[in-house]
């Protein structure tokens, strides 16, 4: 009699890209969770790096002050699409990441290589633990942090779009009108993009989804779908 051995699936690493309001964050989370994998929001990491220095105070205009104290923080993000969560120093950072304060100096932050280092290190150590595969998304993640990801996704949108739905997000907390929030927006695209170390790009071996005509749920069917087929490949 033979016996068949069953080998767990091997895990799969997926990397979502793209510029704010894209839609990258709600499409990881829910791919993440239709599919059992973990899920990392890096954007959150960096945010979280920005709220200890402004807490801290750290001038964060300032490469010199932000270099020095970059590998201070003790930053933790906890991997469950259902319940993501994100500390600094222990201290819960959910909320805090996202005010307007912290939206505006993430870019400088997050432009500094040691910075980038350190967290780039942890998403990597992040990922190679994930024993079911995850999904990560950020701005790098295909050209720097995971080259190897077997599946690149680089979400894109138009601008109009990105400012309603951010701007959708903001109403009754820091409610600003439409061409401020895509003003903003696009400051930070710009940022994001032009910084020398490792800027927003898409990768060369990424599929696009521009994600302007589609709702959130046909989004998440298409990367959902596109995962399967690399499984089934592989
Ligand atoms: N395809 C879509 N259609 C409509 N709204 C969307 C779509 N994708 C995302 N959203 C909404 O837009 C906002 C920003 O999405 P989010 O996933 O945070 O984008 P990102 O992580 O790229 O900044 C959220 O409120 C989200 O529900
Ligand atoms: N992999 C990443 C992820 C985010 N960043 C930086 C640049 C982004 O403007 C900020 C915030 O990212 P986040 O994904 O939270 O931003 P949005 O949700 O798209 O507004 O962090 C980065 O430099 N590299």
């Amino acid at each position: 009699m033979s016996a068949t051995v069953q080998t767990a699936p091997a895990p799969v690493i997926v990397a979502i890209d793209g510029p704010s309001g894209t839609g990258k964050s709600s499409t990881s989370k829910a791919v993440a969770a239709a599919l059992g994998l973990s899920y990392l929001d890096t954007g959150a990491q960096y945010r979280a790096m920005t709220w200890w220095m402004l807490s801290n105070g750290v001038e964060v205009n300032d490469p010199a002050a932000v270099a020095a104290a970059a590998g201070k923080p003790v930053i933790v993000s906890g991997t469950d699409p259902a319940a993501p969560t994100i500390t600094a120093d222990g201290a819960d950072a959910t909320g805090p990441i996202r005010t307007q304060e912290v939206t505006a100096a993430v870019s400088a932050v997050s432009a500094v290589p040691e910075v980038r280092a350190r967290i780039t290190e942890l998403q990597r150590s992040i990922a190679r633990e994930a024993h079911h595969g995850i999904v990560v998304e950020g701005r790098d993640i295909g050209t720097t942090v995971l080259p190897d990801a077997d599946l690149k996704v680089f979400l894109t949108a138009s601008p109009e779009v990105r400012a309603a739905r951010r701007s959708g997000e903001l109403k009754g907390k820091d409610a600003a009108d439409l061409s401020v929030t895509r003003e903003a927006l696009l400051r930070r695209d710009t940022a994001d993009s032009s910084r020398k170390t490792s800027p927003l790009k898409q990768a060369d071996d990424a599929v696009e989804v521009d994600t302007t005509e589609l709702t959130l749920e046909q989004v998440i069917e298409c990367v959902v779908t596109l995962v399967e087929e690399k499984q089934l490949a592989t």
